[in-house]
């Protein structure tokens, strides 16, 4: 079954085409990586996907749900970690925590108890009274993650959940989502980090120029070579050679 059904996703900002028709299928129990270069369109269509950005074309349905058409039962069904972390800031993460869950309907028992398990477990609960908006970056990506887990979705969609985070932190992300993808949950997170994505991902997806270039499973994707190489050969690789700045 599909967790996530793209299918011919269109945006344009003025002249620029940053999405320019994607289609893709991410199967229940996936943990699937959006890879691609700068400006690849990653971002946009992962907003159109949770319903933060309108297609100017195309549909999103998250397991058989109309994310523009039926954006309740959709929005339900995900745990979404935007790009840049548009948090409530004048909270501290309790307070955040639990704003989230009142947005989610959640009873207030729940949320309270899942809220002192997250904050303790991603090692937020030292940061105390401490509003979000002074948090450090990877602090912010960890309490997004938080809120995102929140409700229990049954599909993850994270943008670049790995940047800022400490090595620590990162490995404790990896294993909560592993976890969560063992349990029979589904995860798409975008990144540019290639070894995170060869480690975590049962499939991936290259986007250059608002295009699938490629996708597949891990396997099918690299052949047994390194992901990296795939990378540079498929988005067309690098032409400066570092040789140019000679005033540097
Ligand atoms: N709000 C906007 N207004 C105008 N252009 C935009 C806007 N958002 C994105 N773009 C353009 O759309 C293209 C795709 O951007 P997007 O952020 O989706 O790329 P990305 O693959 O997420 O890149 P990165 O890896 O750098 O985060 C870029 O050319 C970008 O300049």
């Amino acid at each position: 079954m599909t967790a996530l059904a793209l299918r011919g996703l269109v945006k344009r900002f003025d002249q620029k085409i940053a999405v320019a028709g994607v289609d893709l299928d991410v199967p229940t129990g996936s943990f699937f990586g959006l890879l691609g270069p700068n400006g690849a369109g990653k971002t946009t269509t992962l907003s159109m996907t949770v319903g933060l950005l309108r297609p100017d074309q195309g549909t999103a349905v998250v397991l058989g749900h109309d994310v523009w058409a039926d954006p309740v039962q959709a929005k339900a069904l995900l745990g979404v970690m935007p790009d840049g972390v548009r948090l409530f800031d004048r909270l501290d993460g309790a307070e955040l925590l639990a704003y989230t869950g009142m947005l989610r309907g959640m009873d207030r028992a729940v949320v309270d108890q899942r809220a002192k398990e997250l904050l303790d477990v991603l090692a937020l609960a030292d940061a105390g009274r401490t509003l979000v908006i002074d948090y450090s970056a990877g602090m912010k990506k960890k309490i997004a993650l938080a809120c995102a887990l929140l409700h229990a979705p049954r599909m993850l969609v994270l943008d670049e959940p790995f940047e800022a985070v400490d090595p620590v932190s990162g490995s404790l992300i990896r294993d909560i989502l592993q976890r969560y993808v063992q349990g029979g949950g589904t995860v798409i997170f975008s990144s540019h980090v290639m070894e995170v994505v060869e480690r975590l991902c049962s499939h991936v997806a290259i986007m250059a120029e608002g295009r699938i270039r490629t996708v597949g499973t891990l396997e099918q994707v690299t052949g047994g070579r390194e992901l990296e190489e795939v990378f540079v050969e498929v988005v067309g690789g690098r032409t400066a050679t570092g040789e140019e700045l000679q005033w540097l």
